[in-house]
């Protein structure tokens, strides 16, 4: 095993690191620590447990009982619901957060999406007719700051996952990398619609040359039922000594959660691990709430490179992603200049023209429009409701933020980007 904490590379990679400016591409890490899969892709994890994903679809007056058999006590077909998307959520954290360092040995860096670069793919549970087909489409919508946009919808039962992600990082003294995440997700099952906020985390292990990923602070998801969760994440050395940790809280409503009232079920354990689910008021254990590593892992599936589109990140990124995989940094810089300097001709070509890179599936609303006083009960978009159901910022500010907390003072834009279907189903070039 090649001791790359003292390599050279790696030494002069930490030396760099002292002068970062807050834009994470602007470092040249080693090919030893680069990853050969773009951020474009990242979207895909939130649907590789196909079944958790649709399961709260699935949930009827007729049979929520059978579908959490160990909580005797289950109330409403709601709370049913709120508990399958709890721990829908609760799985997608093991393949956001750690996948890269099972296949790849530790966290890498990610490739950044060049403007335009799409990622595209489904997930077509043949074995389970009644699934039908799961589709996600993810489009870079922003370079100059990175921002991804996705969604990943499933139409036969009626479900779908629409957001965008973008990322602010700082490094500590001890070169922790803090990272802030902008954006937020939005679920919509049938007529219930759920606000997902996105934890923060930090990246450690990186003196070491053996970064992996830390969850911090808390997250939470509010229905359109009035039912919220909030998940609280630690690392170590916190509530139990144990890596990924999380105690999830689902109340019966925000003046519950504000009340400091008892919630309906405490779910606490290790997102990458075993958690339990507990009465929220006595404590009292009802049963295992999810098993993530004994739980089957769905890839999405990407049609072969030679019938992608040129846009599309595994072909526009095979060639760097070669010189990666055999470690030849001049092909990985040879490579990557190439796909740079077309990026930075198309850009001076829409300067002339006085043109803009027309984002292909996904628009930017302007939230700013929706005056701050208009009544809630007259807006219909669920972001602003379910946002005021917990007080949050509507602006663009790390998710979670509270009206008039810091953030959402200094923040100065409230635009967020939504998916355009009408433009995916006019799509005639690119193919899932
Ligand atoms: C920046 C210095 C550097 O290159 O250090 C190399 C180290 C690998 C650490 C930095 C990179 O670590 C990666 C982890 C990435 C996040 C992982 C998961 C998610 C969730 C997903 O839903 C949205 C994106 C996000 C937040 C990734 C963002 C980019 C991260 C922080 C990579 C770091 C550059």
């Amino acid at each position: 095993m090649t001791d790359y904490a003292s390599s050279s590379s790696w030494t002069s990679f930490l030396k760099s690191v002292a002068s970062f400016s807050g834009d994470i591409s602007s470092l040249t890490a080693p090919p030893f620590i680069l990853s050969t899969t773009s951020l474009s892709e990242f979207p895909q994890y939130w649907a590789e447990h196909p079944d958790l994903f649709l399961e709260s679809s699935f949930i009827t007056e007729e049979n929520y009982k059978s579908k959490f058999p160990e909580v005797t006590d289950l109330e409403s077909v709601d709370v049913a619901r709120m508990l399958s998307v709890t721990r829908w959520f609760i799985a997608t954290l093991k393949s956001q957060y750690c996948s890269r360092n099972e296949s790849m040995g530790t966290e890498k860096k990610p490739l950044n999406p060049f403007l335009g670069e799409v990622f595209v793919g489904k997930w077509d549970n043949k074995e389970k007719e009644e699934y039908g087909e799961t589709v996600l489409l993810s489009e870079q919508v922003s370079h100059h700051p990175p921002k991804t946009a996705y969604t990943i919808f499933n139409d036969k039962n009626d479900v779908k996952l629409e957001g965008y992600n973008q990322v602010k990082a700082t490094f500590s003294k001890t070169l922790m990398l803090g990272v802030k995440q902008l954006g937020h997700a939005m679920l919509h099952v049938k007529d219930e619609s759920f606000l997902v906020t996105l934890p923060a985390l930090h990246i450690e292990g990186i003196l070491m040359a053996a970064p992996f990923v830390e969850l911090n602070s808390k997250s939470m998801i509010q229905s359109s039922s009035g039912l919220v969760t909030v998940i609280e994440y630690s690392g170590r050395g916190y509530f139990s000594g144990k890596k990924n940790t999380f105690k999830a809280k689902l109340y019966k409503s925000v003046e519950d959660l504000n009340a400091n009232n008892y919630p309906l079920y405490t779910m606490s354990g290790q997102w990458s691990g075993v958690s339990k689910i507990a009465n929220g008021e006595t404590g009292e254990e009802r049963g295992t709430f999810y098993d993530a590593i004994n739980h089957p892992t769905e890839h999405i599936y990407v049609k072969p490179i030679e019938e992608q589109n040129p846009l599309e990140s595994r072909r526009a990124w095979e060639k760097v992603a070669e010189g990666i995989t055999f470690g030849d940094m001049s092909m990985i810089a040879q490579e990557k200049g190439k796909i740079e300097n077309h990026q930075r001709e198309l850009r001076k070509q829409e300067e002339e023209e006085g043109t803009e890179w027309k984002r292909r599936w996904f628009k930017e609303v302007d939230y700013s429009t929706i005056s701050a006083n208009e009544p809630l009960d007259k807006t219909d978009d669920k972001f602003i409701q379910l946002s005021a159901e917990l007080n949050l910022s509507t602006k663009n500010t790390p998710s979670g933020s509270v009206v008039g907390d810091k953030d959402d003072l200094k923040a100065e834009t409230c635009s967020h980007w939504r998916f355009n279907r009408q433009a995916w189903d006019d799509e005639k070039e690119i193919k899932v």
